[in-house]
């Protein structure tokens, strides 16, 4: 069986990399030449723990090739996955102009009957007009069935994810094509569902939406913890441990990041609009998270009144660790506060720096390790929960700062092994430890 997968970013390259290690050769095409050179010397141009050594591995035995030649990766192809962007548009509906153009490429290359598989996150419906705009283009003989086959893998834990996942979703209106590509999975052995595309179409946005939710929710009852004096950690612990609730996405932080939650929940508003359905609670969320970013900048100010001239540490720029991937981070959100406020930001994340620099504008220095974004610094305010970080000892803060004030925005620390260090500190939903040399700064 030979695959091609369309788009090698970060759903594009995992793909390929983990359907070559489960033996299947797999050609990679992008129209980022740049991005296919990399690939093809065995570089991974993202971040993504464990995946350069299998890229490297499946690109020696030639089972893994790249290429930015539409008829070398699909003219030959049995099965084609789709796993271009589908960025947000202004107005929160999602661009799919990569997903037409590569459909259209595919009509022109393809000379044989094919299979093509949607990875890419897209609103419903957007699999019949695939179909539609390949069935107008390719040569009439041919015969083209088209799958949706959403993908559920985090960044940070892609691989993981892919080999151990929850289910793979299978959308398909013909029996024999959801059938051949549930053959390519069985060797997981991950639950697998069949549905009709627009099901699984909306089972991924419904699965982004849901897990949305419940980031917003417990951010909000994290606020509610703040001014009545529980302790959010606690909270969530005790819904959790309900398992209709269950455990997971409960943690209460800065709200949620990345290149998914934040377009895909806006584009399930728009396509509940356009059918007349005005999704208010998701409404509710997108807001919730909004606000949420900004609470950090809030706590800063309550805490040293202006900003204006204090130097502030900001520590984590990715999204969530364990990725560079710095789309949509509250990080970015909260930089560009401090900066309108007036602040000198000294900003340190372990890998995500190349790409936050990309898009920072002047007035942010990055720095090579903890303590020099901590050096001098009157306060610092924790964006992403790198182990890293979370390992820094406490005393650290108070060698290194001018004035040891952390807001964390991930309860990177326990409020027990804070209550020991000279250090004022201030989280999400849990209460708030105000040291004595602090309180002369605190308004
Ligand atoms: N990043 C993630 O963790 C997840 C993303 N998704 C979805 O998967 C899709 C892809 O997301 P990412 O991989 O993050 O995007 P990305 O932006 O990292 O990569 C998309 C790639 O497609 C390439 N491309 C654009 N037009 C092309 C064409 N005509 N032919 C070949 N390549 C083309 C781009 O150059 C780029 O390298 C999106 O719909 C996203 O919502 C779904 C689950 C997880
Ligand atoms: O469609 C996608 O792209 C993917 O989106 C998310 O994956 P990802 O964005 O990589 O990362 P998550 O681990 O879900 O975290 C997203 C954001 O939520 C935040 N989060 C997560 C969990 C939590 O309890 N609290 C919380 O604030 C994280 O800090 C991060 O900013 C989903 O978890 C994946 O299943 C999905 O495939």
């Amino acid at each position: 069986m030979r695959i091609a997968v369309a788009g090698s970013g970060y759903v594009g390259l995992v793909t390929g990399v983990c359907l070559a290690e489960l033996g299947y050769q797999v050609i990679c095409i992008d129209v980022n030449a740049d991005k296919i050179k990399m690939l093809q010397s065995g570089r991974s141009p993202i971040y993504e723990p464990g995946l350069e050594p299998l890229l490297q591995r499946n690109v020696i035995s030639e089972r893994l090739h790249f290429t930015t030649n539409p008829e070398y990766a699909y003219t030959n192809a049995d099965i084609i996955f789709i796993a271009v962007g589908t960025p947000e548009l202004k107005d929160g509906a999602t661009n799919l102009k990569y997903v037409e153009a590569v459909s259209k490429t595919i009509a022109e290359f393809i000379k044989d009957d094919v299979i093509v598989c949607t990875k890419s996150t897209v609103p419903v419906g957007t699999n019949d007009k695939i179909k539609e705009i390949i069935n107008n283009l390719k040569p009439q003989e041919l015969h083209v069935e088209v799958v949706s086959n959403p993908e559920f893998l985090r960044e940070g834990s892609a691989l993981i994810d892919f080999f151990h996942g929850d289910r793979i979703v299978i959308g398909s209106n013909n029996h024999q094509a959801a059938t051949l590509i549930e053959q390519i999975y069985l060797p997981l052995n991950i639950p697998i569902m069949k549905t009709d595309i627009k099901s699984a179409e909306m089972i991924k946005y419904a699965s982004n939406a849901f897990l949305a939710t419940k980031i917003s929710f417990i951010n909000e009852i994290a606020t509610l913890c703040e001014r009545v004096g529980a302790n959010i950690e606690e909270v969530a612990n005790g819904i959790g441990k309900d398992h209709r609730i269950g455990p997971y996405f409960l943690q209460a932080g800065i709200g949620y990041g990345g290149s998914c939650f934040p377009k895909d929940t806006k584009a399930l508003v728009q396509l509940a609009g356009n059918v007349q359905h005005p999704f208010e609670l998701l409404k509710a969320v997108i807001e919730v998270n909004k606000l949420q970013q900004s609470i950090p900048v809030v706590k800063a100010k309550q805490l040293l009144g202006s900003l204006k001239g204090k130097s502030v540490a900001v520590l984590g720029l990715a999204f969530k660790p364990n990725t560079d991937d710095i789309r949509e981070a509250a990080s970015l959100v909260i930089i560009q506060e401090l900066l309108a406020e007036g602040a000198e930001i000294a900003a340190y994340d372990p890998v995500a720096v190349p790409n936050a620099a990309r898009v920072l504008e002047k007035g942010v220095t990055f720095t090579k390790n903890i303590k020099s974004a901590l050096y001098g610094a009157d306060i610092a305010i924790i964006a992403t929960e790198w182990e890293e970080i979370k390992s820094l000892p406490l005393d650290v803060y108070s060698t290194y700062m001018n004035t040891p004030i952390i807001v964390d925005g991930r309860n990177c620390y326990s409020l027990e092994d804070v209550r020991d260090h000279p250090i004022t500190y201030v989280s999400v939903g849990r209460p708030a430890i105000i040291k004595e040399q602090s309180k002369i700064l605190i308004h």
